[in-house]
């Protein structure tokens, strides 16, 4: 059999029912469409202006008029762009995907510096309006001499029928869209105004919206009308031309928030791809409240969607910003980005970006950076556990608040540790339980670092992993180590020995060693130290909450009895005395009791145990 060769036909009968239904998730994103092309007219006529081609002769201002008419049951778009004659109707609305945009670009290439301002990539937009309407009528004018009016139009998009117009006078072009039964929610101004100012914000031509009844009123006063939307983003202008109000009052107006944004990232770059937007910190009133953050993606000024991942790293997506890509097509396919090169560029930029912004904070600006460390440092922390080249870009300006509540890195802290403990980080992870630890710490000018948040966990994980050799432990796991500048003990080691044996007869398995040292203060008779290692695993059984890890889990617990304490002493004393012997064992168990109770909170029997002895105790001091 011979080899063919042929090309495939594609018939817009068969093509266009699919570009309808899949093209566009969203019916509303036809407003988007229309004005974006309203647009693109009336930058290609400025261009054209630009470059002496066509002349502005300071008529109307540029602009896109938005006419709702419940009446007739329409939807108009005008602007006073371009417009188009009726080869250019032919050529470009009559072929499907035949974009007059990339018509232009590629026509004027050489002349223009830029063609980033025209939006339209696929010649697929205008036929979103068939989404939503029974019949649509395009009536425009070229900006060409002597050009004559055109209309165009269709009622399903696959015929047409071409006609003078008697509708346009002037440049530029009207789409009338007689809207099907089931779009009339298109005649509601409310949620026109609310689709517009969900998509075209920031379009660089001023929006106006008008409805059939206030035009016949005293409402249409122009003069009085402001345009809906704000033709010239701050994201735009030059970082250094913006003023730190300018910055508040975008964000107030973009989130809606009324809270003071902490600091921000202005990008803007413009090689190897164009990028430009603003970043915000948010202040925070809780660990949780992140979980808000919005990060607006435009494409040329129009929005595209909120929080797409594949462009703006998941971690990033707790701020709250407006990213401006020109390079990205408008509708955006996830799977289209997942796969494309410059999408992961431009996620890497903007991580980059962000740790720029902390270490110049960090070296510039240190005392405000410590008074945010509080509200940034989740998202931080987050932020290195999804990326570890996050981590390693900001791991020097990581802070961690230590016992005197000063803000210090990791190296300060070893360097401060030098000559009384080498590559272990002790930390708090709740200051109010943990007070007696951090008094002995103070007692003994140890430091230790405040790692309390719900993350921390995870992050110590990550830094033990990271920062290989340094180990991370909690003030009150086994620190006797570290007590090296201990008082010399004036009791022999048998007696040692004795004050552990009565202590453990007592305490059953709740303690697993026993150890007598000499600590500074005097006041504690005892305190529990628990084994960093068993803690953890215990803590990570509980999470998996009610799995049994098989590990018959118990944490290992020490008690460090203090012999310089008074009430030790006076136990030591009396150990042979067998009267006494009910009323030793009493108060050691009440000094076990005190110091489970200061480590963490006693089991309900043990609680009640606890208040029934110290009951006792009372009766038998009042009794002396
Ligand atoms: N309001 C308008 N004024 C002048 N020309 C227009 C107007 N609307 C559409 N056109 C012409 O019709 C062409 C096709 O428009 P369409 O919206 O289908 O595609 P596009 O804007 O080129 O690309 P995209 O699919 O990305 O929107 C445009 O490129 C433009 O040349």
């Amino acid at each position: 059999m011979p080899v063919q060769k042929g090309s495939i036909s594609i018939h817009t009968e068969n093509i266009f029912p699919i570009i309808k239904k899949w093209l566009y998730s969203d019916k509303d994103i036809f407003i988007r469409e229309l004005i974006s092309n309203g647009c693109d007219a009336v930058s290609k006529y400025k261009r054209l202006v630009s470059l002496g081609e066509a002349n502005y002769n300071g008529e109307n201002k540029y602009k896109i008029t938005v006419s709702i008419n419940k009446e007739e049951g329409t939807l108009c778009f005008t602007d006073n762009g371009i417009g188009m004659t009726e080869e250019e109707i032919e050529k470009y609305i009559n072929q499907v995907a035949f974009s007059g945009a990339e018509d232009f670009f590629n026509k004027y290439k050489d002349k223009m510096e830029e063609a980033n301002d025209i939006i339209g990539h696929f010649g697929l937009g205008f036929y979103s309006s068939f989404m939503v309407s029974k019949k649509v009528q395009i009536d425009t004018m070229s900006y060409i001499e002597n050009a004559e009016p055109v209309r165009w139009v269709s009622e399903d998009g696959l015929e047409y029928e071409i006609s003078k117009s008697d509708y346009r006078t002037e440049r530029g072009t009207s789409i009338t869209l007689y809207l099907d039964d089931d779009s009339k929610e298109f005649l509601n101004e409310y949620d026109v105004r609310t689709v517009i100012e969900k998509y075209c914000s920031f379009l660089p031509v001023e929006i106006y919206l008008e409805t059939s009844d206030k035009k016949d009123g005293n409402d249409n006063n122009e003069v009085d009308i402001k345009p809906l939307n704000d033709v010239n983003p701050l994201w735009l202008k030059s970082p250094k031309d913006c003023t730190d109000e300018e910055y508040k009052e975008f964000y107030r107006k973009v989130f809606n928030s009324f809270d003071e944004p902490l600091f921000w990232i202005h990008l803007n770059v413009d090689y190897p791809f164009n990028l430009k937007g603003i970043l915000y910190f948010p202040k925070l009133n809780n660990e949780f409240e992140l979980v808000e953050g919005k990060v607006k993606l435009y494409n040329n000024q129009v929005f595209v969607a909120d929080n797409i991942k594949e462009v703006i790293p998941e971690f990033l997506l707790l701020l709250k910003g407006v990213i401006d890509c020109p390079d990205l097509p408008l509708n955006v396919s996830r799977s289209f980005l997942q796969n494309d090169r410059d999408v992961s560029k431009i996620s890497k930029h903007i991580v980059k970006k962000v740790a720029d912004k902390l270490k110049s904070l960090f070296k510039n600006e240190r005392e405000e950076y410590n008074k945010f460390w509080d509200d940034i440092q989740v998202f931080i922390k987050f932020g290195c556990l999804k990326d570890e080249g996050f981590y390693d870009k900001i791991k020097d300006y990581i802070l961690f608040k230590d016992i005197d509540g000063n803000h210090i890195t990791l190296s300060d802290y070893k360097e401060s540790s030098k000559g009384k403990h080498e590559n272990k980080v002790f930390y708090i992870s709740d200051e109010k339980q943990q007070s007696q630890y951090i008094k002995l710490f103070k007692d003994y000018g140890l430091n230790a670092v405040v790692l309390d948040s719900s993350i921390d966990n995870h992050f110590i994980s990550l830094m033990e992993y990271k920062e290989a050799g340094t180990s991370f432990n909690r003030i009150d796991s086994d620190i006797s180590s570290v007590l090296k500048n201990k008082e010399e003990s004036s009791i022999s080691d048998e007696d040692k020995n004795q004050l552990k044996d009565l202590f453990k007869n007592i305490s059953g398995d709740k303690i697993k060693e026993y150890s007598v040292e000499s600590l500074k203060n005097e006041e504690i008779p005892a305190m529990i130290l628990v084994s960093e290692h068993t803690r953890r695993m215990m803590e990570m059984q509980s999470r998996f909450s009610g799995m049994d890890l098989g590990m018959g889990l118990q944490e290992e617990k020490t008690l460090v009895i203090n012999e310089k304490n008074p009430i030790i002493q006076k136990i030591l004393s009396l150990k042979d005395n067998k009267e006494k012997k009910e009323n030793i064992n009493l108060i050691c168990n009440q000094i076990i009791d005190l110091a489970l109770l200061s480590n963490k909170e006693l089991k309900p029997e043990e609680l009640e145990e606890f208040i029934q002895r110290s009951n006792k105790l009372m009766g038998m001091v009042i009794s002396l």
